[in-house]
């Protein structure tokens, strides 16, 4: 059995963010990103500060730790990174949780493909814009929505894209207008990741969100669009883990 790299395992908690905000999950953090966003809020999974706790394990090896943490208190797994779509043996792990009657939802960036995209339940997938310091590679980007389209699991599939400034939102409105059969989120950026104080962080984005809310209510072409903050951070900051 091939192994993959494994930094987190945690919940039952809440989906904080897109397209299942909200519903009850567990989350697997895998390690390592061929990104480098300037503002990553978990960019422990790339820059080497916790190469120390990746752990190597078998697919059979996390869903008997996700039954160990959840218990019998779950039905719906979230994969996250990382980029998740750097393993190519992923499946296994998803038809192990799909045996076992578990939903899948899966977070990338849409920087790579790989054929287990169609086995999804929920796949977001979360462009970089210009504040990221990322270069979006269209052609690959553009592949990955025509191969959803053709194995028809567009109604599975959203678009996220996190907003901190005005190019940002220029580039969300890029990703709308060449994505229009893809169900598209924007999301507050959070620029104090690192940040302790939870009250603090929660007014400022708060009012982040505000201001995002109006831009969108002021523009006339971004109409069918979703605006959400990351909730998890609202509720718990950025503390790891939930
Ligand atoms: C940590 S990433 C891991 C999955 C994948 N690498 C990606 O970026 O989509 C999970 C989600 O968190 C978002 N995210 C990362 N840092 C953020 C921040 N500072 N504020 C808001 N969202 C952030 C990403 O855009 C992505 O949608
Ligand atoms: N509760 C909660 N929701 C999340 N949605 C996306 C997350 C991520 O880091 O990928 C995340 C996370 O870390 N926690
Ligand atoms: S792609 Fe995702 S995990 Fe990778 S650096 Fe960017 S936000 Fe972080
Ligand atoms: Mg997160």
């Amino acid at each position: 059995m091939s192994k993959i790299p494994v930094l987190e395992i945690f919940g039952p908690t809440i989906q904080g963010e897109g397209m299942v905000i909200g519903k009850k999950t567990m989350f697997v953090r895998t390690a390592g990103c061929d990104y480098s966003c300037s503002w990553c809020d978990s960019a422990f999974t790339w820059d080497g500060s916790a190469k120390e706790e990746i752990v190597q394990m078998t697919a059979e090896e996390v869903l008997n730790c996700l039954q160990e943490v959840g218990g019998e208190r779950f039905s719906h797994v979230t994969i996250s990174g990382g980029n998740p779509a750097l393993l190519k043996n992923l499946d296994e792990l998803i038809n192990k949780l799909k045996e076992n009657a578990i939903e899948v939802a899966l977070e990338t960036q849409g920087s790579r493909w790989q054929d287990w995209f169609v086995d999804i339940d929920d796949l977001t997938i979360s462009p970089k814009p210009p504040s990221s310091t990322m270069i979006t590679n269209f052609d690959i980007l553009d592949d990955i929505i025509l191969k959803l389209k053709d194995h028809h699991r567009i109604t599975s599939t959203s678009l996220k894209v996190v907003i901190f400034n005005e190019d940002d939102f220029q580039y969300a409105k890029n990703i709308a207008k060449r994505y229009p059969e893809v169900p598209l989120y924007l999301q507050v950026g959070n620029r104090d990741v690192h940040g302790e104080d939870r009250v603090n962080l929660t007014s400022t984005l708060l009012d982040q969100y505000e201001q995002l809310i109006d831009r969108v209510v002021r523009d006339e072409e971004l109409n069918d669009i979703r605006v959400l903050p990351q909730l998890h951070t609202l509720v718990w900051g950025n503390k790891r883990g939930v």
